[in-house]
């Protein structure tokens, strides 16, 4: 049996994360970024793939498990028949090199802990080589090198390609694990203190979490997302990971496993979006700064995603050796959608630019001088047929969003003109563009017998992203087009009262096999479609359904199946953290009091 998505919690430490499951294992972990290689990938096969468990002897699931309030630092708390123990796992803002640190304390009586660390490099398949090396263990297997050590020291042993240790705590008693990653080359870099990594990693998280300018319903279920985005965020250059995993599954069993553990410029743009409207301008600008760096050059040659850094090629490779989540193969590093052409992007880049100039951020020209080469590239090319915001692995087609985000550059473009008219450049030519994007998308994008827009140009199918058109501005929200709209995706789409991205039943737009569970963010998006089309009510139902599927420590997957009630897809995703943010502002945001 495989272990249920929403079972496992985030530690990070802004540069990658790890996946702690409720019976204390973790069983995911990318050293040392997020698009690292794993060492642990038990999440994506079994023990034997790595993981490293560290719990009550003979124990199961822990009995209750919640962050520190407003922070990264996760409690797992198990109360067996010998006592009560705690695990506190965190991993430390990073000085030379990444750490974990795990504390166990005893809470009442006197329990027996075990500890299981099975290092497996280069995602589950080098077994290292283990020695003693300064009363610590170390393990090395060509480019890497971990070190574990306790305080106090507990004895170690190594049994079946694993590290192991048996110790008990009492009441008031601690022991502390620090597993410590380096490149093998390099001397062992300095140790830290694994308690004052805790209290600073508390003041950290809590100095950044009480920065949220949100105080309406909800607070906790919103500070946790963006303590979740926040942890998504590749410090070192300000690039947005989409989620730290790979390849879990949108469909259990089936082949859509893909690797998120890149900076897609849409999810970073709406992440950009979600931060800056909960008051984190800072991060806002460093990824502004990422933007700037990873698009520079011919706006041509724009890729829809980048590596953290702002790399451009990430072939996509299976990863054979690993049998995936309960057998859903392949599993995949790396991801072919960076090679698509995805005309979206240009409208989220533009729109977060405005967004960015309109929340006061520095200017600087050549800020306007990208936005300008981007609005050449489109102009050329807003006709053409692309792989959508779904990132198709069928045809190219017509599709409606990309155009309606066509008609979103040009629009902020003029926009910033009309404001600021010693910006440079010819506003009229973005002006016509604009009308003429608006026109085609209404003659051929809508389908006046059904009184809704369709996916592409002809089709008879609906897509959630139509919904975006009120929030977007394309047209206003009590346009008989967009109130049909709404109501034909919520009727088509709906599935249990979510909904999905797209039909399944239709000959497969998507040109993949199999089918895939409700995609969260566009259950948020009907939510804001909702309110935005004057069913307030109704959008709040709906969000209050949306914010009960969390898991225990708050955190959300790409995707729900509301059949089998369980999280699918890469965990925990950006787009779904976005939409959950979203729209609790637009719901209850100081200026929708009431
Ligand atoms: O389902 C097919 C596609 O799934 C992934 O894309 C999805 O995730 C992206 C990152 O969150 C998001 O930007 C995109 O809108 C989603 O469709 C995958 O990356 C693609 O390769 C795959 O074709």
């Amino acid at each position: 049996m495989h272990r249920p998505i929403e079972d496992y919690a985030l530690i990070g430490d802004h540069q990658t994360a790890a996946l702690v499951g409720r019976d204390g294992s973790i069983d995911w972990l990318c050293l040392p970024r997020f698009d690292s290689a794993a060492c642990f990938a038990a999440l994506l096969g079994d023990e034997r793939n790595g993981h490293w468990r560290l719990a009550p002897d003979g124990a199961g699931d822990c009995t209750r498990r919640a962050y520190r309030k407003d922070s990264l630092v996760l409690d797992t708390i198990w109360r067996t028949d010998e006592g009560t123990v705690r695990v506190t796992d965190l991993m430390p803002q990073r000085d030379r090199a990444p750490d974990v640190v795990r504390i166990v304390e005893g809470v009442e009586g006197r329990v027996t802990m075990r500890s299981t660390l099975r290092l497996r490099f280069d995602y589950g398949s080098v077994v290292p080589w283990m020695r003693r090396a300064d009363g610590h263990r170390v393990a090395v297997a060509g480019p890497d090198s971990v070190w574990l050590r306790s305080e106090p020291q507990v004895r170690t042993w190594g049994e079946d390609f694993g590290t192991h240790a048996e110790f008990t705590v009492a009441e008031g008693e601690r022991v502390a694990f620090v597993l410590t990653w380096h490149p093998s080359h390099e001397p062992r870099p300095p140790l830290v203190d694994p308690y004052e990594a805790l209290r600073h990693s508390l003041d950290d998280w809590r100095a950044w979490a009480a920065r949220c300018r949100y105080d309406g319903p909800y607070r906790d279920e919103v500070v946790r997302s963006l303590i979740t985005l926040k942890a998504l965020t590749f410090e070192p250059t300000g690039g947005i990971v989409a989620a730290p995993t790979t390849s879990l599954p949108e469909e259990i069993g089936g082949v859509r496993n893909w690797d998120y553990r890149y900076c897609w410029l849409r999810d970073s743009t709406l992440t950009l979006g979600a931060l800056l409207a909960a008051g984190y301008r800072e991060e806002a600008a460093a990824w502004r700064d990422w933007l700037l760096r990873a698009a520079a050059g011919n706006p041509a040659d724009l890729q829809i995603m980048y590596g953290l850094a702002g790399e451009r090629r990430l072939p996509e490779e299976e990863l054979s050796w690993l049998p995936g989540y309960a057998g859903s193969k392949p599993v995949r590093s790396g991801n072919e959608a960076a090679r698509q052409l995805q005309l979206d992007v240009y409208g989220e880049v533009i729109d977060s630019l405005s967004l960015a100039r309109a929340a006061g951020l520095p200017l600087e020209p050549h800020m306007w001088q990208l936005q300008l080469a981007l609005m050449e590239f489109l102009h050329e090319n807003w006709r053409e047929p692309d792989e959508g915001l779904w990132e198709v692995r069928g045809p190219r087609r017509q599709f409606v969003h990309s155009k309606v985000m066509a008609w979103a550059a040009a629009d902020r473009t003029v926009r910033a003109m009309e404001e600021d008219p010693r910006l440079p450049g010819d506003v009229d030519r973005w002006r016509a563009m604009r009308d003429e994007v608006h026109r085609e998308v209404c003659e051929q994008g809508y389908d006046a017998e059904r009184n809704t827009f369709t996916q592409y140009y002809g089709s008879a199918d609906l897509d959630a992203a139509l919904l975006l058109i009120p929030q977007i501005g394309f047209l206003p929200p009590d346009d008989p087009r967009v109130v049909g709209t709404v109501d034909a995706v919520r009727e088509e789409l709906g599935h249990k009262g979510l909904l999905r991205r797209y039909s399944e039943d239709r000959a497969s737009v998507d040109g993949l096999p199999g089918g895939e569970g409700t995609f969260l963010v566009c259950s948020f998006w009907l939510a804001d479609a909702l309110h935005l089309t004057g069913r307030t009510h109704q959008a709040r139902e709906l969000f209050e359904r949306l914010v009960g599927l969390v898991n225990d420590v708050g955190l959300l997957a790409e995707e729900y199946d509301p059949v089998a009630e369980c999280h699918l897809g890469n965990f925990p995703q950006a787009f779904s953290h976005i939409g959950l943010v979203g729209t609790a502002l637009a719901l209850y945001g100081t200026d929708q009091a009431g």
